[in-house]
């Protein structure tokens, strides 16, 4: 069986596209890291607020969630969840671990440098090599237990770490689950297509620490580049500064303003395969500011690497091809937002 992170070795990545800068030492925004200075319009979160917020907030013990997550999917491809049953004080824990994480001196999270064909530890972005400038932005991957990495960051407490990592990816689990269920019920599934489709037992999953420093030149700095998520489902923990957006056609970048406790879904790559293309993966960015430290924690969720992803056989004309999940992995690894139209039909 193919494990997710062995699903990425085929697309080695060389030691420049792994080590991020050391934020620490840098003044200025050196000229690897400066994009040409966007002047883009976007709302300020100061203009938007719970009753109009930027993308649909879905309260999971109201009603009919059926209906509005299924219209935040085909709208949006992104909304934000409350009343989701994870506690503010495992959310604050993750983030409190992720900080003190990233606080580390470099040569100490240089430790857990994730290997040139690895998916795991610390590194930059995956989606780097395509860019012309690096992002303002390192990362520490997690996919199963953080041990390994964990004992190389703190050879004697890591266990604190780990335990939070740990219920915190249980916790994900089975929120994304329900998640799922919903949106495959608006797609048309019935009880007995999901429970044959997606066993809870099979999955691949993820969880990614991002981190943003503060940046002295945040208007030509980027924190992660305009991307699409891979796999089914990604469930963020964005905390509570600004900095992530979602394109929106015809708009342009819209922030997805952080609520009280709030978690962002977005849709992935394989859902716009299974969905047809009626639930677009959403594309999305993160920008830095001058004065925080921005932290997020990302929770990816997919079928297992060896299963075949296809449109659902009960929405009409078929636009994907039928594939293996590790096969579009590797597609994307190598041609990143070209992957989804290398595979219409
Ligand atoms: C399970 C996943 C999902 C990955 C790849 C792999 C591990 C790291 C994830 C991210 C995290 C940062 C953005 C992204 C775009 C990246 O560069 O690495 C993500 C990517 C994806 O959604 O494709
Ligand atoms: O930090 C954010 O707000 C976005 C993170 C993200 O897009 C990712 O980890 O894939
Ligand atoms: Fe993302």
């Amino acid at each position: 069986m193919t494990t997710l992170s062995e699903a990425y070795k085929d697309t080695p990545l060389n030691l420049q596209h792994i080590v991020p800068l050391d934020f620490e030492s840098i003044q200025e925004l050196p000229d690897s890291h400066a994009w040409s200075s966007s002047n883009e319009f976007t709302l300020p979160c100061s203009q938007t607020d719970e009753k109009s917020p930027s993308v649909p907030i879905v309260d999971l013990k109201g009603t009919n969630l059926v209906e509005k997550i299924g219209h935040a999917c085909e709208n949006y491809g992104v909304f934000q969840i409350i009343n989701h049953g994870v506690s503010s004080k495992l959310l604050n824990e993750v983030e409190y671990q992720a900080r003190r994480l990233f606080a580390l001196p470099a040569h100490q999270k240089l430790k857990a440098l994730r290997s040139p064909g690895g998916a795991t530890g610390y590194g930059i972005a995956r989606i780097s090599p395509f860019f012309p400038k690096f992002m303002w932005h390192e990362g520490f991957n997690m996919m199963g237990s953080p041990v390994d990495h964990a004992r190389e960051l703190w050879p004697i407490d890591y266990d604190n770490f780990c335990d939070v990592m740990e219920e915190y990816q249980k916790k994900m689990k089975s929120l994304v689950y329900q998640l799922l269920l919903l949106v495959l019920e608006s797609l048309g599934a019935s009880q007995e297509d999901m429970e044959s489709l997606f066993p809870t037992y099979e999955s691949a999953e993820s969880l990614q620490l991002n981190s943003y420093p503060s940046c002295p030149d945040p208007s030509r700095a980027i924190g992660l580049a305009p991307h699409t998520d891979s796999l089914f489902l990604t469930i963020l923990n964005q905390s509570d500064t600004n900095g992530l957006q979602i394109f929106r056609d015809g708009i342009g970048w819209v922030p997805v303003c952080p609520v009280n406790d709030a978690l962002v879904v977005n849709i992935g790559d394989l859902l716009h395969i299974f969905s047809n293309g009626r639930f677009p993966s959403v594309y999305h960015r993160a920008i830095v500011n001058e004065t925080k430290h921005r932290i997020s924690m990302a929770y990816f969720y997919g079928p297992p690497p060896e299963s075949e992803i296809a449109p659902f056989a009960k929405l009409p004309l078929r636009k994907y091809r039928s594939l293996k999940v590790k096969e579009y992995i590797g597609i994307k690894a190598k041609h990143l937002d070209k992957a989804l139209s290398l595979i219409r039909l």
